[in-house]
């Protein structure tokens, strides 16, 4: 079946629950019962197991998927590195430079040439670590024109991608079945999952940002006194329902159609084409899975009474380091709030953090920042690195320490996110110089005009009882 074939219906069968234990099966009798592999899977298909995690991981960490396919995904010719010319090389990344200043980037283009698709419009902005360590994350941002070519599927042995899209739908086949994934929904596509990103609407592009995780995977954050519910409710996130086609081919690695897989493997591209489809999934069941959020169902909450609160109470994911309550990279959003804070400089404080903070703009303003030209607008981004001092821009400031304090809504319409790790991230040629958005003189324009309030000693304040 041509992916342009499924009905709506039979894309969009969610099923609920964050890190749940499902199943799925897009033809009755798929799914073996009370065992993984048999000697002959029901229907003829085969059986083959995906794992997440060691085998041995223990079983609050164990992940892994059982698929029952029509044929086994090994059955492809040898990988082939793309040539250079033709492998994105904004993707390779090379040398990351690693840089204290406060850094911000205009929108980034969308995708200037018809023919780019997710995979060749995805370019490597900043990172740290190494994917063939399984440390670290790479942050991208992609720019689609067109639909990946429906023969066509990719993987990323790198990661996990967490897929933040800013304008555009993404309407994402996977070997699991399908997510629609619209402006303000978010998707993470595990380690090793094949899937096709095409455009929902051939005629508007897609745009936005994408974090691979090497190590580990995404969870919910604790949530402590805040009890049980709260902030990203684990029923919301949506996983997708088998869905198949059968084009099997030929048997041996010659047939008449062609299917191409693009490897990600050490952030380097690779393919092969094989006579089958890889999108031959008929049932699964397991815990390692895709899966879509939708950012307004976000369970926000704040302070009702003073001072402005570390914005960890924003995080809708956490891919947690080995040390308990430090991130390889948290997710976190500021949506829409109301702000009552008595007494309170509302925006956040001025800071520097031992994590290094990459932001971007959904869509909307930022209450910290201005936006309009040379500002922090949607499709743009900053990166505030360990230890870069920042902040409100000094008109913000201005605005909030006279702003009345009667209670506001903020951010309506509007939602900006953060990418936080523990990592120092360094940036790639291309996130620093090729794609000509970093601004000028960012720094300069947010905190060169900060005035200074301290009153002078002997012009009377309570600054000043020591003398
Ligand atoms: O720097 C930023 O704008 C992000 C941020 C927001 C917040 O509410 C508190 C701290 C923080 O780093
Ligand atoms: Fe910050």
């Amino acid at each position: 079946m041509r992916a342009t074939d499924f009905s709506i219906k039979e894309k969009y069968r969610y099923q609920c629950g964050f890190d749940s234990y499902l199943e799925s099966e897009a033809a009755p009798g798929a799914l073996p019962v009370g065992q993984n592999s048999p000697q002959k899977p029901p229907l003829g298909l085969y059986a083959e197991k995906l794992s997440g995690t060691a085998f041995t991981a223990p079983r609050h960490e164990n992940k892994q998927t059982w698929l029952y396919r029509i044929l086994p995904s090994c059955s492809h010719p040898n990988f082939e590195e793309l040539p250079a010319e033709s492998t994105p090389e904004s993707l390779t990344g090379g040398k990351l430079h690693y840089i204290p200043n406060q850094l911000r980037w205009d929108p980034f283009d969308h995708a200037s040439s018809k023919a780019t698709d997710f995979v060749s419009g995805l370019h490597h902005l900043a990172g740290a670590g190494d994917p063939t360590l399984k440390q670290g994350l790479g942050i991208y941002i992609y720019a689609a024109a067109k639909s990946m070519n429906e023969h066509s599927a990719f993987y990323s042995s790198d990661g996990d991608l967490l897929i933040v899209p800013q304008e555009g739908a993404l309407d994402i086949r996977t070997e699991f079945g399908w997510l629609l994934v619209r402006p303000m929904e978010i998707c993470v596509i595990p380690r090793g999952v094949r899937y096709q990103v095409r455009l929902a609407d051939e005629n508007q592009p897609a745009r936005g940002y994408a974090l691979e995780l090497f190590q580990g995977h995404f969870l919910l954050p604790e949530l402590g006194p805040i009890g049980s519910n709260g902030l990203a409710n684990a029923r919301d996130f949506q996983a997708p329902a088998a869905c198949f086609s059968e084009d099997c081919g030929t048997t041996g690695f010659d047939g008449a159609t062609s299917y191409t897989v693009t490897a990600k493997f050490n952030n380097t591209l690779f393919t092969t084409h094989q006579p089958h489809t890889p999108f031959d999934v008929v049932a699964w069941h397991g815990n390692y899975y895709p899966y879509k959020y939708d950012l307004g169902r976000f369970n926000t909450i704040g302070s009702i009474s003073y001072d402005h609160p570390d914005p960890s109470i924003f995080t809708v994911l956490t891919a947690p380091s080995d040390h308990v309550g430090t991130a390889i990279a948290d997710f976190v959003i500021f949506p829409p709030r109301w702000l009552v804070g008595e007494d309170t400089f509302r925006p956040p404080w001025y800071h520097r953090n031992t994590m290094s903070e990459f932001m971007g703009l959904i869509q909307g303003g930022y209450d910290a920042k201005k936006g309009g030209s040379g500002g922090f607008i949607p499709g743009g981004a900053s990166l505030h690195n360990v230890m870069s001092g920042h902040g409100p821009d000094a008109e913000s400031y201005e605005g909030a320490r006279n702003a009345e304090l009667k209670p506001a809504k903020v951010g309506d319409g509007s939602c900006a996110f953060m990418f936080e790790s523990c990592l120092m991230v360094g940036v790639t040629e291309w996130g620093l110089n090729r794609c000509q958005k970093v601004q000028e003189g960012y720094s300069e324009h947010s905190w060169g005009g900060v005035k200074v309030h301290w009153v002078k000693r002997g012009e009377g304040s309570r600054g000043h009882l020591l003398e």
